[in-house]
């Protein structure tokens, strides 16, 4: 994929990130479209958690370079950029509309309409604490933070995880039909590459800390004759 410098929102060059103990990325250069939907796809431990965190500034690379939207990420670029993380970091005794409340305050791009209207979609009542909410409904109300945010750039490490397949599949749908593609560029880590295959406009397989494809998902389809799901058993037999 070549593109112009002004289209790419995401550049890694020659990325390495070792933990104490640990190499997790080895020499990664990925260049990610503005206005583009990327699935970060790979096994356990292949490395798509740290990628995120490195873009979005949380982790420093041990070496590399790395800018957004032509800069170096660090905790400044939180204006622009909305991170979900795979831990679970919501409070237990806040309710619903309390945990939503509580992180619009921390952001003067949120959009209280926005989260109202996913509320709705996700099915969750603002009245119900936190701490008896079941995985799935927490994975909701983690979407919905980090999708009523008005930012370039959406970084989401699992978000599907806990959720059912067919709600899986409508909660996709509805990203689909809200995204802006001259306004965001979302990256996510998902193991739900058959639901999750819809939303992709490039797609990154990642093994043992480096990139083994990266293309657009219709390149990929077209290449080998199949979808992505049925790819990724080819990618990792
Ligand atoms: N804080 C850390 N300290 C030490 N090693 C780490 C740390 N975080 C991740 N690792 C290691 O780095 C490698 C990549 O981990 P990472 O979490 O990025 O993978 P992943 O693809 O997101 O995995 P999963 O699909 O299980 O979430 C793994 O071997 C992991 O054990």
């Amino acid at each position: 994929m070549s593109t112009e410098d002004q289209d790419i929102i995401i550049e890694l060059k020659g990325i390495h990130k070792r933990y104490l103990l640990k190499q997790a990325l080895t020499g990664i250069d990925l260049r990610i479209r503005r206005g583009s939907i990327v699935g970060l796809l790979g096994p356990n431990g292949s490395g798509k958690s740290t990628l995120l965190k490195l873009i979005a500034g949380m982790i420093y690379p041990t070496s590399g370079s790395i800018r957004v939207n032509g800069r170096e990420p660090d905790v400044r670029n939180k204006s622009q950029i909305a991170y979900l993380p795979e831990i679970d970091n919501l409070y237990g005794w806040m309710t619903v509309t309390e945990t939503l409340n509580f992180i619009s305050g921390f952001y003067a791009d949120w959009q209280a309409d926005k989260a109202a209207e996913m509320l709705q979609t996700m099915e969750l009542e603002g009245k119900q604490k936190v701490r008896s909410l079941s995985k799935g409904m927490r994975a909701r109300l983690k979407l919905i933070a980090a999708l009523s945010r008005k930012v370039p750039l959406v970084l989401l490490d699992e978000p599907f995880s806990g959720i059912d397949p067919s709600s899986r599949a409508k909660i996709i749908r509805s990203i689909l039909s809200e995204f802006q593609s001259d306004e965001q560029t979302i990256v996510l880590s998902t193991h739900s590459v058959k639901e999750s295959e819809p939303m992709f406009d490039d797609v990154v397989f990642l093994q043992n800390g480096w990139i083994k494809k990266f293309d657009s998902a219709e390149n990929l389809r077209a290449a080998y004759g199949c979808s992505l799901e049925n790819l990724w058993e080819k990618v990792y037999a």
